[in-house]
């Protein structure tokens, strides 16, 4: 079904599209966001046949059970924007799980909760599926949706109404649908549609989507009440944004950056000391989930004017920024500025030919394919 490559790594999903460099031109990449979608629930409900239907418009004829996870990707252009649906289908039986399950929700941007409207047991497993998001820190705040598949075969083991209710206890939105049935294609695209425009209003993810509980809201007005995750993180949201744009812009173009950068840390320093202490998230846990990026500010120097480093440059291996760390942040300006600095009098030739991305943990991810992980 799904070619094999039993080297990926898939906690290198997150930074696909900078290394799709290679293929894709300069202002392409950056200019799509890619946005990680999770695809669970109990084996057999659907959710490979879903996400075909949605990448392929077709209805997958004898799928196989899914072994770890399949990656299928779609590109959309929302309102000019083009946006980057990666979707991890992943497996439902437990068998096929193992530690897989770690990677499935990190750095996660939404999770798609499926079940069969003809099977009531893969209807009352939701709260466990529920759980275990949970359990592995999937912010409250990114978008959740129940789907019911299967309608075709009536809703006779689980009616609306039951649905409904236990959609209403989450705050989650309930789609009820079939992959089978060609009339239903347009509502299957329908259910990726509205996830694709949420997160479209979402700022950059990186930094912020990472750190594991501080994602912008894209929740119903109800949800945010319940849990004002963002209201309890703001400060600490704003150190991610400083973070975010900073990163943004030494990842943009050379002739787009705008280069604020002592801005930034400013705004840094004054909402970090409140933030970091109250996040719940402590400093190794963001170290990780920066190291899970692959991010370190010495990649990003590659991205800068003059700098050239061969594959093999320790520098690419150098120490991780850790969150709210500002004096990282400050180290990194300081040798930015000297680089720019001497960016002045550099020849612009080197500007343009800078290997941004080469010394990035690299994955041999085919964008276009769809590859299978085993373990
Ligand atoms: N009638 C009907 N059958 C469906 C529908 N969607 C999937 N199926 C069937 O349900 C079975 C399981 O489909 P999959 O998409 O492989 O299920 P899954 O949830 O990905 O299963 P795992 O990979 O084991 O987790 C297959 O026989 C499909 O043909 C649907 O909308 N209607």
């Amino acid at each position: 079904m799904a070619a094999e490559n039993k080297n990926a790594d898939p906690g290198a999903a997150a930074v696909w599209d900078r290394d799709s460099l290679a293929n894709d031109s300069f202002q392409d990449s950056f200019q799509t966001r890619v946005f990680k979608i999770i695809v669970i629930g109990d084996s057999n409900v659907g959710k490979t046949c879903l996400t075909y239907r949605f990448c392929e418009a077709k209805f997958l004829k004898n799928p196989e059970a899914t072994i770890g996870v399949d990656f299928r990707e779609k590109t959309l252009e929302l309102d000019g924007e083009n946006i980057k649906l990666q979707i991890w289908d992943t497996a439902g039986q437990e068998r096929f799980r193992k530690s897989m399950v770690e990677h499935y929700y990190r750095s996660v941007h939404a999770v798609i909760f499926v079940y069969d409207v003809s099977n009531l047991a893969s209807f009352e497993s939701l709260p466990e599926w529920i759980e275990e998001c949970r359990r592995h820190s999937v912010p409250l705040s990114v978008p959740h949706i129940l789907v019911g598949n299967k309608c075709d075969l009536g809703r006779g083991e689980v009616p609306t109404s039951l649905a409904q209710r236990l959609a209403d206890s989450y705050h989650f939105p309930l789609f009820e649908t079939s992959a089978k049935d060609p009339s239903e294609k347009e509502h299957v695209d329908a259910i990726f549609l509205t996830l694709a425009h949420k997160l479209k209003n979402h700022k950059p993810l990186r930094l912020k989507q990472l750190s594991g509980s501080v994602a912008t809201p894209l929740t119903c007005e109800k949800e945010e009440k319940k849990y004002s995750l963002l209201e309890d993180d703001d400060d600490l949201n704003a150190v991610l944004c400083e973070f975010d744009a900073v990163i943004e812009d030494f990842t943009s173009p050379f002739e787009k950056r705008h280069f604020r950068y002592d801005e930034h840390l400013k705004t840094m320093k004054r909402r970090s000391s409140a933030s970091v202490s109250d996040s719940g998230i402590s400093d190794s846990d963001s170290a990780e989930s920066l190291n899970r990026n692959s991010f370190s500010f010495s990649d990003e120097r590659l991205n800068s004017p003059v700098f050239m480093p061969s594959p093999t440059s320790p520098s690419v291996m150098s120490p991780k920024p850790k969150l709210g760390d500002t004096k990282e942040l400050e180290d990194f300006i300081a040798d930015l500025d000297k680089t720019l600095a001497t960016a002045i009098s550099a020849p612009i030739e080197q500007n343009n030919s800078s290997a941004v991305g080469s010394g990035l943990t690299h994955t041999d991810h085919s964008s276009r394919g769809r590859d299978r992980i085993l373990e």
